[in-house]
């Protein structure tokens, strides 16, 4: 059987005593079949390694295939937002064929909302549904792309165009689209800027977190620069509950239901991918902070996030392109002309790098056992959701890799619940993350500088220097780095290159200084 690249079926296993175990959903991405089972992996490419007697025995054929070239226009078409349940509902086509409506819960218990924050409210909103149709356009990739709700102004149009073309940058990649020559938003005819609102300041802030290092990072910078904290989360994920949870503040829980419709094409052949996830948090943040009165959301974007994976199609592909500075700085563009000149978005990790900010973390050891940066646990699908560290994947390695020079082995062993640095195995993966064999992986890992700058730290440090990984970056890697090139001190410096207000430079000195 020839499965189409991002197939999902079913499959019945057997769970090597001859019973038939439980259905499993499993993905066919034109890779050899991975099959995890209580978050182990117990089979690659159809040959079983840690359970010898695994096999697939048996896959449901799709019923229907799925075909992309079909569809000549995605239509962003309209939202509603229905104030008693705070819940905005927003819809998109596919030509006259495929609606979608995608479905977002704001939290729950905001104050009654006045005239001004009705109107600022709603621009977010507006702008919320725009973006959140990366998801939808992706499926098909369709030639046009028509907004139904009123026209554009030019600066809107082209931080969407920014979204579409720079946050599908991977997706495209992967699926050899060059999105970058025929995607476009256009601008009017005839669009005017639309008047921004004012609003009343409350001096409160919304902190999101993701339930990682980095946004406990960015809420004790925000708790020690003395401001009103409040934190956000879409959805809620364990490690993010655990985080928030040590913090002792309060949280506000947003709920995202992406139309099951796309998750039936995708299992059908919609073409599927990485989107700018970031973006879609960040306006749902946005839409709470207006909603709930407070002035400004706070995220966690590292310096590093704003470095590309490689070149495709004449643009950058960055996996974290809308954590990057230039998506930041679009989106405050069209927040102080379209919707409010005292809504603020910001990171206020941007001056750091994923170096300093795990050196900021690792004195921050209430939060080392609650934390999880491994994307595998935060799926939407709890089913598929991985209970901890996979301790096998890109991301594990890095945040292994970036804490090591600040803590002891055995603190480092006690967080993710294995030695990665001893483990040979682990090595080819430790040394991809510093860029010399292949491009930076498509994860949140930092720069080459960085994971470089990690390695000759530990390399230099008698309680690391004799690991595995450490021991083959030293004799194979660092001998074949140019000597200025992941310098430890140039990476562990502050930049000036960020949007943190003046008010909190304090603070983030001191949290992420030496
Ligand atoms: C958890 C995760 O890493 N998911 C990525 C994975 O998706 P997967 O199919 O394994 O699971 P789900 O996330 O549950 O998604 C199911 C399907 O739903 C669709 N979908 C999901 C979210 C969304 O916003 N739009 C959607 O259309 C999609 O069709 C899914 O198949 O692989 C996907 C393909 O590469 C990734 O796109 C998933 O990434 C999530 C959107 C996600 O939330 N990822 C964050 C953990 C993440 O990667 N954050 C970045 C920030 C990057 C940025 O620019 O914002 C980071 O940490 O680097
Ligand atoms: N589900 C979510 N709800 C609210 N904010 C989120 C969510 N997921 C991510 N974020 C926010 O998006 C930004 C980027 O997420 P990212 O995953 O890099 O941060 P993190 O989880 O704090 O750190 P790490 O890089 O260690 O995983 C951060 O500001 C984070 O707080």
């Amino acid at each position: 059987m020839i499965f189409h690249p991002s197939m999902r079926e079913d499959v019945t296993v057997d769970a090597g005593d001859g019973r038939p175990a439980r259905r499993m959903l499993v993905a066919f991405a034109g890779r050899p079949v991975v099959i995890r089972r209580h978050g182990r992996v117990l089979s690659r490419g159809g040959e079983s390694q840690q359970a010898p007697r695994l096999e697939v025995m048996s896959q449901a054929a799709p019923t229907r295939v799925f075909e992309p070239a079909r569809y000549a226009t995605f239509r962003v078409t309209g939202w509603t937002f229905d104030e008693p349940s705070a819940t905005a509902s927003l819809s998109y086509a596919l030509d006259d064929e495929l609606r979608f409506t995608e479905r977002i819960e704001l939290p729950a218990g905001a104050p009654p909302l006045e005239p001004a924050r009705r109107a600022a409210l709603h621009a977010v909103l507006d702008l919320l549904h725009q973006v959140a149709g990366v998801s939808y356009y992706k499926a098909a990739a369709p030639e046009h792309v028509t907004v139904e709700t009123g026209p554009l102004s030019e600066r809107r149009a082209r931080l969407l165009t920014d979204v579409y073309v720079q946050g599908l940058g991977e997706y495209a990649y992967r699926n050899g689209l060059d999105l970058a020559s025929r995607l476009r938003f256009a601008a009017g005819p005839g669009a005017a800027d639309p008047s921004p609102t004012p609003l009343a300041p409350t001096g409160r802030s919304l902190v999101p977190i993701g339930g990682g290092k980095d946004s406990v990072v960015a809420l004790e910078t925000m708790r020690a620069a003395g401001a009103d904290v409040t934190l956000f989360s879409v959805g809620d994920p364990t490690a993010i509950g655990a985080t928030s949870a040590i913090s002792g503040l309060e949280r506000l829980v947003a709920r995202r239901v992406i139309d099951p419709l796309l998750i039936r094409l995708n299992a059908e052949g919609a073409l599927n991918g990485h989107v700018p996830v970031t973006a879609v948090v960040s306006l749902i943040a946005l839409a709470t902070a207006v909603l709930h009165g407070l002035d400004e959301v706070v995220l966690a974007n590292e310096r590093s996030a704003s470095q590309g994976n490689l070149e495709h199609a004449g643009i950058e592909v960055n996996h974290q392109w809308s954590k990057g500075v230039a998506f930041e700085r679009g989106l405050r563009d069209v927040l102080a002309h379209e919707v409010s000149p005292d809504l603020g978005y910001f990171s206020v990790l941007r001056c750091a790098s994923e170096l300093a900010i795990a050196r900021a973390f690792a004195r921050l050891p209430a939060y080392h056992h609650a934390f999880t940066s491994c994307n595998a646990t935060f799926r939407l699908d709890e089913r598929r959701r991985a209970a901890t560290w996979c301790r096998d994947c890109p991301k594990c390695r890095f945040v292994t890799l970036a804490l090591a020079p600040f803590l002891a082995p055995a603190d480092v062993a006690s967080i993710f619940g294995a030695d990665l640095l001893d483990d040979p195995a682990q090595t080819p993966g430790f040394l991809a993350l510093c860029g010399f064999e292949d491009h930076k992986p498509f994860e949140c890992v930092g720069e080459r500088e960085e994971s470089v700058a990690a390695f000759r730290l530990l390399a230099g440090d008698p309680r690391w220097a004799d690991h595995a990984v450490v021991r083959a970056a030293r004799e194979r890697l660092l001998p074949a780095v140019p000597d200025d090139f992941g310098d430890p001190a140039t990476v562990l410096a502050l930049s000036g290159d960020h949007e943190i207000p003046g008010r909190l430079m304090a603070a983030v000195h001191a949290r992420l200084g030496a």
